[in-house]
């Protein structure tokens, strides 16, 4: 049977959608869309993800294209960013996705977001601390930062590349330069902090991970991790020697991982849902939900640093609520004392690579 000349002329278009070419992904995404009637109008957020072909950033796009109240995905990379967009793009799930690659699409995939995830950025071999990344992963995060400032200056950031304790301060000082800053929209993401807090702490006590919330304050790399046990719910009591084996085990997490990895790289799925959850969280509070708290490394007063992570409540506007520490036993007082004085080092090293 002839094809009539309406099915010809569908086969045609989808034949030249299909043929390879030069055109870069941006360019064939919109022959696709010109050609569908699906165009991301749908109610929901919008949100990128830069970085998104990494080992965090796939997994992690796989999870927010299953989050219902995402409309639009975009997922930019500097490399393999079109055979990600193509896998995802073809769950059922409601997020239409599009495929952003290299820098010259970053103003593209930018635009029009209400939530940045940037997981961009390298990771950690054995042997090396979170600080060793500096050097590479600080400019990563300026350039991307600079986009963000140009493109969603209103949108929320979750940053995830390390150091997270200098890369806050890094995006920061690159919104407060283009005059875009408001501290309750930059969150460096410390949420796999707090999740494995639970399941170490869920393990110990025998009971279910889900019933567990541990409060994880500081920053996001060795002594700067510090876990309250005392301020555990449901309420409980630890030994001295769970509280060494629970605050050793929290504090070097990522290294566990890293070594485990045997320089294959750090943790990537449970970061991927670690980062889906509390990006799940901000879109809960962009939509008005209440009362939605997370630990997050943020601009703060809670101690006289200029960033700590501690509970914030998020809502509408991004961090709208800031929690003090609460009561503090004698270890957790000591163990801040080691975290603020890293702590300050790290700042200001990410401070002074934007302003020098
Ligand atoms: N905050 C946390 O709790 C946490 C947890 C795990 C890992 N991390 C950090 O996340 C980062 C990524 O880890 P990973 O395992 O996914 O690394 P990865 O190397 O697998 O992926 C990183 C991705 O970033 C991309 N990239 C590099 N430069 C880019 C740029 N300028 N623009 C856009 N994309 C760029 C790479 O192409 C790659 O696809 C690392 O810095 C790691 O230390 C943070
Ligand atoms: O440990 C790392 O380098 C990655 C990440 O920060 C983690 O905590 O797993």
């Amino acid at each position: 049977m002839q094809p009539t000349a309406e099915a010809s002329q569908r086969i045609a278009r989808i034949s030249a959608h299909l043929r390879p070419s030069n055109l870069q992904m941006e360019e064939s995404s919109n022959l696709r869309r010109a050609n569908c009637r699906a165009k991301g109008g749908a109610p929901g957020f919008k949100v990128a993800i830069l970085g998104a072909a990494g080992g965090i950033g796939q997994p992690l796009a796989l999870l927010m294209k299953m989050n219902p109240l995402i409309s639009v995905l975009h997922l930019y990379d500097v490399v393999n960013s079109p055979g990600v967009t193509a896998d995802i793009s073809h769950m059922d799930t409601g997020a239409v996705v599009r495929g952003f690659l290299g820098q010259p699409q970053l103003e593209n995939a930018l635009t029009g977001m209400d939530l940045v995830i940037i997981p961009a950025g390298i990771p950690r071999k054995p042997g090396m601390t979170r600080d060793d990344l500096f050097k590479i992963n600080a400019g990563i995060v300026k350039t991307l930062c600079e986009g963000i400032a140009k493109c969603c200056p209103n949108a929320i950031v979750n940053l995830i590349s390390n150091p997270v304790n200098s890369t806050v301060p890094i995006a920061a000082e690159v919104f407060k330069k283009a005059g875009t800053y408001d501290p309750k929209r930059l969150l460096g993401v410390t949420t796999l902090d707090v999740v494995r807090a639970n399941t170490f702490v869920a393990e110990v006590l025998g009971v279910d991970p889900r019933d567990v919330d541990v409060p994880v304050v500081g920053g996001h790399a060795g002594v700067t991790i510090l876990p309250l046990l005392s301020q555990v719910k449901p309420p409980c009591s630890f030994t001295k020697e769970e509280i060494d084996y629970l605050t050793d085990r929290i504090q070097n997490g990522g290294t566990e991982v890293v070594e485990a990895k045997a320089g294959a790289g750090s943790a990537t799925l449970s970061m991927a849902y670690a980062a889906a959850k509390f990006a799940d969280a901000c879109l809960r509070g962009l939509r008005g939900d209440a009362g939605i708290v997370e630990c997050s490394f943020i601009s703060s007063q809670v101690t006289e640093l200029p960033f700590f992570a501690s509970k914030v409540r998020l809502g509408r506007t991004g961090a709208e609520e800031i929690f003090p520490l609460g009561p503090l036993n004698e270890y957790e007082r000591i163990g801040l004392g080691k975290a603020k004085k890293e702590l300050a080092e790290s700042i200001e090293k990410g401070i002074s690579f934007v302003k020098k």
